[in-house]
């Protein structure tokens, strides 16, 4: 049946093409009117020079324009949606609002929220699956629970996308291109200035927003994505795709790069496995923090919810210098530095600041993560909290409590030559590598440069009694 009027309401799906609620609305209504909200109950908290916002305007700018050459138009207002899409729904007299599920808390409950306020009006909110390829109740073990173990998980979901080829359906919305409202009074968008932030030369940070800067990112990647599980950890290498932002934001069907790759005579290559295989910890993650919620407050496992952190001033000058790129840990300091001044931070740097943090400096993890959700460009609540989780060892199926990323080692493996060292702290440059994987054994001090903040072999006792305290701890 379709319904007179309908709104698509778009939000982490920055894309008019192969957007799966878009196309559920052309495809249910006489007309629709498509809405962006700059939300203000999120972007009120965030700091004015934000990498991010400008990524998200430019995308909307590219999404709006896409709508227009289809023959619609993208509204685009500035409040909180909770009041905005109930009373846009009630201008156009809309039976329905489509959107594309998110699996955040928060999201959740402002999606739960807006569903009754549209209820109460006789109206409907509807949901559909877009960010991921399999989603809630899709990949479930045989007892028909969450998994809460990765491998298990990920054989099940390559199962399942094997066996239903309609999971990477393109949702075209040319040949509905009729029933899009261009009719809509207001604007496409709304100037960075008029909303409270910075113009930021994107390009200058190589951030290429919007489905025209996803598709070359993809590109650039499909003519590397052979050499990328001898590549992906190696610092000082553009070895990975740089999909995260536009995975984040959705600039690209996630259908659309598996149906790409696909084509591909030899998906089953190692590399593009192996690749998989890490976009389905982003599928693992967004499930378990839909169906247990509460690890965004805290460890999945409860019993780490004991663990004696470092508090107190050492605690807050610890983090201090860790967040400002002074611990005296050169590749530590590097990926610190990478992040605050890009917003980016290679995965293999993620796992060693955030080991160091954890395991190393002995702060709670919940710090970086609150840190890196600030700073990260691809920052996504499941993925962050996921990989904090697994780094601290608190997480479902993470790394055991006693592995401790030695930052020495590290750096000696990912960055023998300290190429990345000395590319985000050029300061050093002049300094050999083997002086910059441990400063400490240098006969004098790197000149201008802080001495480690702590010892490592101490530190790693401290953390084997912080860990094993817990361990030892009767159960509640
Ligand atoms: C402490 C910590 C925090 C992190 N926070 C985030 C975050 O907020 N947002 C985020 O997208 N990723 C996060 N990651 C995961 C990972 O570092 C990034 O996804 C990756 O660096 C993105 O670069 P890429 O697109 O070039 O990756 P590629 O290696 O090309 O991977 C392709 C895609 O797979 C997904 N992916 C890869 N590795 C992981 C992983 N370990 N967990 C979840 N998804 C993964 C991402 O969507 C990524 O874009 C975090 C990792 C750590 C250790």
């Amino acid at each position: 049946m379709t319904e007179r009027r309908s709104i698509f309401w778009m939000r982490r799906d920055l894309r008019a093409h192969d957007n799966v609620a878009l196309h559920a609305a052309l495809s249910a209504s006489d007309r629709v009117v498509c809405v962006f909200v700059y939300d203000r109950t999120i972007l009120d908290a965030l700091p004015r020079h934000d990498r991010r916002v400008a990524f998200i305007h430019a995308s909307v700018a590219e999404a709006g324009a896409d709508i227009a050459k289809l023959g619609g138009k993208l509204l685009a207002l500035e409040g909180d949606p909770a009041e905005l899409i109930p009373a846009l729904a009630r201008r156009h007299d809309a039976g329905r609002v489509f959107a594309n599920d998110d699996y955040e808390p928060s999201a959740r409950r402002r999606d739960a929220a807006i569903a009754e306020a549209l209820a109460r009006d006789g109206r409907e909110l509807v949901l559909s699956k877009d960010q991921v390829l399999l989603h809630k109740e899709e990949v479930l073990s045989k007892a028909g629970t969450p998994y809460t173990r990765f491998t298990p998980y990920y054989n099940a979901w390559l199962q399942r996308l094997g066996q239903d080829r309609n999971i990477l359906s393109d949702y075209d919305p040319a040949p509905l291109k009729a029933r899009f409202d261009a009719s809509v009074q207001g604007p496409s968008n709304i100037s960075l200035d008029k909303l409270g932030f910075d113009e930021i030369d994107l390009e200058a940070l190589s951030l290429y927003p919007g489905a025209s800067g996803a598709r070359r990112v993809f590109d650039e990647f499909t003519g590397k994505v052979d050499d990328y599980m001898a590549r992906r950890n190696t610092l000082a290498v553009a070895g990975t795709s740089g999909l995260d932002i536009h995975l984040r934001f959705g600039t690209m069907s996630i259908r659309a790069i598996f149906r790409e790759l696909g084509k591909r005579k030899d998906t089953h290559n190692a590399s593009v496995g192996g690749w998989i295989r890490e976009v389905c910890w982003r599928e693992y993650f967004s499930q378990l923090l839909y169906h247990v919620p509460r690890v965004a407050d805290g460890p999945y496992l409860e019993k780490y919810a004991q663990l004696d952190w470092v508090k107190g001033k050492l605690g807050e000058q610890r983090l201090a210098a860790w967040k400002n790129a002074a611990t005296g840990y050169p590749i530590v300091d590097a990926a610190m530095t990478q992040l605050n001044t890009t917003g980016a931070m290679h995965n293999r740097a993620r796992l060693v600041a955030g080991s160091f943090l954890v395991k190393t400096l002995g702060v709670d993890w919940r710090e970086g993560e609150a840190y890196f959700a600030l700073q990260l460009n691809d920052y996504d609540q499941a993925s962050n909290n996921g990989n904090w989780q697994w780094v601290a060892s608190t997480g479902a199926d993470a790394q055991p409590p006693y592995r401790i990323f030695n930052p020495a080692s590290q750096s000696q493996t990912y960055d023998p030559d300290a190429a990345y060292i000395k590319h985000w702290l050029p300061a050093l440059a002049p300094i050999e590598a083997r002086h910059l994987h441990e400063p400490w054994k240098r006969k004098a001090p790197i000149p201008d440069y802080p001495a480690p903040i702590v010892d490592l072999a101490s530190s790693v006792e401290e953390c084997k009694r912080r860990y094993g305290a817990v361990a030892r701890a009767p159960a509640a």
